[in-house]
């Protein structure tokens, strides 16, 4: 049996990924602050998919948290098979308007524990000479908006870079880019989107098809996901055009609509 991690297990995509992956038959450790949601979500999954749940709840960015999830994603007696580093959040507020105690948080956790859980895994994944690693990035990481943006396209090259480094080990690293997916991220950090225009219909993804996609994309042995066709025409497109454009105010604005 194989045993899938997944950070930010309680809702969105790392609910779906814990989902998909039981369907797969892995046994799965749950990552996220509420334990309330955690528990049942392991008693879902484990009845519907006959898969062992551990429970880990635990806050990304606090060091001790983050430090017991290291341990348990690095521990040689029971493996970790399967890394999601998925966990994150947005605001709606731009960077002045922002306390810059949760920039550092939003990079504490989109950042830092990216990088320290994927090096517990790492170690211990290429001993085994086998490992999956699925680093949750964003559409967001090839623009130039905020913080988020910023750390976003860390996980993205830092995704690159390690997947190149691993290359011939047996391990596997992608970045999986989403575009605007439904799920509670814009609800809980109060953001402002258009979900219901003919332009947003087209745009928002769904988050079964968004990890099936994922998923598939990682199997192929992709190191950069982005899933649906008018996201990867986007994300064609920002890499082309001229870098002044990608940071003008006018695109780096409208990106995340402000009050
Ligand atoms: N939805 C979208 O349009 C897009 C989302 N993404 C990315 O996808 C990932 C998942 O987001 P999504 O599912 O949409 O959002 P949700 O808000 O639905 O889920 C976010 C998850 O992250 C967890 N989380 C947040 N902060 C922490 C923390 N400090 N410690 C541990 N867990 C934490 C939450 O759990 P809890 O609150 O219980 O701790 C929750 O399980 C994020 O990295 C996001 O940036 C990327 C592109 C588009
Ligand atoms: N696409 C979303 C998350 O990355 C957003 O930026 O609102």
């Amino acid at each position: 049996m194989t045993t899938a991690l997944v950070t930010g297990a309680s809702a969105g995509i790392g609910r779906e990924f814990c989902e998909q992956l039981a369907a797969r038959g892995h046994d799965l450790v749950v990552v996220a602050r509420r334990a309330e949601r955690l528990e049942e979500i392991k008693a879902e999954i484990e009845a519907r998919h006959g898969v062992k749940v551990e429970v880990l709840a635990a806050d990304l960015a606090v060091a001790d948290d983050l430090r017991r999830v290291a341990e348990r994603v690095g521990r040689r007696d029971e493996p970790v098979d399967v890394l999601v580093n998925n966990a994150g959040f947005g605001v709606k507020t731009s960077f002045l308007d922002t306390p810059v105690e949760k920039e550092i948080e939003s990079v504490d956790v989109m950042v830092k524990a990216v990088v320290v859980l994927t090096h517990a895994a790492a170690g211990a994944m290429v001993e085994r000479r086998r490992g999956t690693v699925i680093n949750v990035s964003s559409v967001a990481s090839f623009m130039a908006s905020g913080t988020y943006s910023a750390a976003k396209s860390y996980v993205t090259v830092f995704s690159e870079s390690i997947a190149a480094q691993l290359h011939g080990t047996g391990v596997t690293v992608t970045a999986l880019c989403p575009g605007f997916t439904h799920t509670e991220f814009h609800e809980r950090g109060e953001i402002p989107v258009d979900k219901t225009s003919p332009l947003a219909k087209r745009l928002w993804l769904d988050v079964d098809r968004l990890v099936r996609d994922g998923l598939a994309d990682v199997d192929a042995g992709k190191v950069v996901s982005v899933p649906g066709r008018q996201y990867k025409a986007i994300t064609g497109l920002l890499r082309v055009v001229p870098r002044p454009l990608v940071r003008s105010p006018r695109l780096s604005n409208r990106h995340r609509p402000r009050d």
